[in-house]
């Protein structure tokens, strides 16, 4: 099991956002708003559909990672802490997809 986790990744993504010598991807992302955060985890979205409709392994695992890490920017650009989402997953164990998914159509 790996020992690198999303915190990690929100802390380098926290400690790179105000960077202004030109050296970082994450400052460029942030100085764009959530709109060019957004779009870019669009893309990043669709690639990861591709690869796991017809790529190998290895490249559903490099867009996974893409995903992931422009997901931690745009909730960075937006205030949101990871844990506030791993909080909500967590949340979510306590009952099934379907059940919750029924429990809104009543
Ligand atoms: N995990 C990532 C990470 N994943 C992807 N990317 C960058 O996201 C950018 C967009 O990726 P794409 O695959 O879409 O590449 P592209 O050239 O824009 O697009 P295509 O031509 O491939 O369509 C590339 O520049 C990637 O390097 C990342 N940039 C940074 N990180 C992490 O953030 C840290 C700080 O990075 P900087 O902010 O750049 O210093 C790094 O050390 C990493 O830990």
């Amino acid at each position: 099991m790996s020992t690198f986790s999303l915190q990690d990744l929100e802390e380098i993504i926290s400690s790179r956002a105000d960077v202004k010598d030109g050296s970082s991807w994450t400052a460029k992302l942030v100085s764009g708003g959530v709109e060019k955060a957004s779009k870019k985890l669009g893309e990043e979205a669709f690639e990861t559909v591709i690869a796991a409709l017809k790529e190998t392994d290895e490249a559903l695992v490099g867009e996974s990672a893409d995903l992931l890490y422009h997901l931690l920017v745009v909730l960075h650009v937006r205030g949101v802490k990871i844990d506030t989402v791993l909080e909500e997953l967590a949340r979510r164990t306590q009952q099934s997809g379907i059940a919750e998914k029924a429990s809104r159509s009543q």
